[in-house]
């Protein structure tokens, strides 16, 4: 029988090298043999010590004589989950994470580390964070909530009010929402299959979201195959509502993949009219196609085009978005890695955002809808790249969205959905139009 501590030891080695956290235990779950339950730990334990990374590494390197990076790989990752049971994982009492660790150990062929691992555990497990005296606030702030010093002090300084409340909800993930295909169902037909299959569902604020109450993974549901619908945050689904295109639309969606707000799009549409879903990243194209298909959708065409350089054949388009790539902090309690981003290349990105903007505006027909959006709460890349467009660009100005989930911030009809208030994703989302 596979030993899941070992598959999820496994799969933080590949993580360190490759980064996303969702690609890479959807690797290991798919080469994994075990039962349901242990498919289930294997998950909590890999997620859960990337997720407390920071917090983890802070406490090991107390007991540890040279720098935890220059440890072996494996005795790295296998002191890492051990810590992560011990400390978070009511489930598994402290004295078996600490040995199962050892044992642990000795397989992967370490043994010489074994004597290691069992003193650095036991002291690391006992240690008592709560009195801990931290050199700044960041560092604080660091330890506590587990992020780098590059995203405590970035929220520290440009969301002063919020920044701990961003990162006290940082380890609450949003509830499983999803978007009825209105293509092929409706909200009522679809409430009542998933409770003929005993699940609870309810429904969101943004018109055909529903809340779903499902343990197991629910893409592997038939009625997910059956394409009747796609797993949708209700900010995303927000940020489809607030360009509102229409049946007969020309809609652009040039930051696409993996293709869930294309999907919603086509919803809108009703099938009807042209939807172009566009990506920079080529393999991440299939992912759209593949979901457009999966969903009925007919009015759509995937294209591999750059966001940021202007295509002449894109010219008068009833409805663009652009869902720029982004930091990401508005993900945090979903995407684990992003915690331990350094936000290199952060001036790039903002760079990248305003040129997407810029260019997508010419594409807009006089009449027509633009709306920019975010998965991140940091400022710079929300009102810093759109207040100044508007300023050079007196033929947009800013749309009322209608439908406002509750919490959601309202600054100049700009939206910010903040976790801790909506209970979402933190999203950015600002509705234009073209004069
Ligand atoms: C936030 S994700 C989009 C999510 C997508 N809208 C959805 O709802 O499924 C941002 C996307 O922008 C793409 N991207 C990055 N740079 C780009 C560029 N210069 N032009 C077009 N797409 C780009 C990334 O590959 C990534 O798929």
């Amino acid at each position: 029988m596979e030993n899941p501590r070992r598959a999820a030891v496994a799969a933080l080695i590949k993580q360190e090298q490759d980064g996303y956290a969702n690609l890479v235990l959807r690797h290991a779950l798919d080469g994994f043999t075990g039962t349901a339950r242990d498919r289930v730990f294997l998950s909590a334990v890999f997620y859960g010590t990337v997720e407390r990374m920071v917090t983890l590494d802070h406490i090991l390197q107390k007991f540890l004589q040279k720098p935890l990076v220059k440890l072996d790989a494996s005795v790295r990752a296998i002191l890492r989950s051990g810590l992560y049971q011990a400390r978070y994982l009511k489930s598994v009492p402290v004295r078996a994470a600490i040995s199962e660790s050892v044992t642990l150990t000795r397989q992967m062929g370490k043994s010489s580390a074994a004597g290691l691992v069992n003193a650095v555990l036991r002291r690391a497990a006992a240690y008592d964070l709560t009195v801990e005296h931290y050199s700044n606030e960041t560092e604080r702030l660091c330890v506590e909530y587990s992020v780098s010093p590059q995203i405590a002090g970035l929220l520290q300084t440009r969301c002063p009010d919020q920044c701990e409340d961003i990162l006290k909800a940082s380890f609450t993930p949003p509830p499983l929402c999803v978007r009825v295909n209105t293509l092929q169902t409706d909200i009522g037909a679809l409430e009542e299959e998933f409770a003929r299959q005993g699940m609870a569902t309810r429904r969101g604020a943004v018109p055909d979201s529903l809340y779903v109450e499902c343990r197991g993974d629910v893409t592997a549901l038939k009625l997910f195959k059956q394409g009747l619908f796609h797993v949708q945050g209700e900010a995303s689904q927000l940020a489809c509502a607030a360009l509102s295109p229409r049946p007969g639309d020309t809609v652009l969606d040039l930051c696409a993949a993996p293709g869930g707000k294309s999907a919603t799009l086509a919803q809108y549409m009703e099938n009807k009219g042209t939807l172009v879903s566009c990506d920079a990243a080529q393999n991440r194209l299939t992912l759209v196609g593949g979901a457009l298909e999966r969903l009925g959708v007919a009015c759509g065409r995937v294209l591999h085009n750059d966001a940021a350089v202007y295509n002449e054949a894109f010219a008068g388009a009833d409805a663009v978005l652009c869902d720029v790539p982004c930091s990401g902090l508005g993900v945090l309690a979903k995407k684990p890695d992003i915690r331990q981003k350094t936000l290199d290349g952060l001036d790039g990105l903002v760079r990248l955002q305003r040129a997407i903007l810029e260019t997508a505006a010419r594409y807009v027909r006089p009449g027509g809808r633009l709306v920019y959006s975010t998965c991140t709460l940091n400022p710079d890349e929300n009102a810093g790249i759109v207040r100044p467009f508007l300023k050079e660009h007196p033929e947009f100005r800013t749309r009322s969205v209608e439908c406002v989930l509750p919490g959601t911030t309202k600054d100049d009809d700009f939206l910010t959905l903040y976790p801790f208030r909506t209970g979402t994703d933190g999203f950015f989302i600002a509705s234009l139009e073209r004069l």
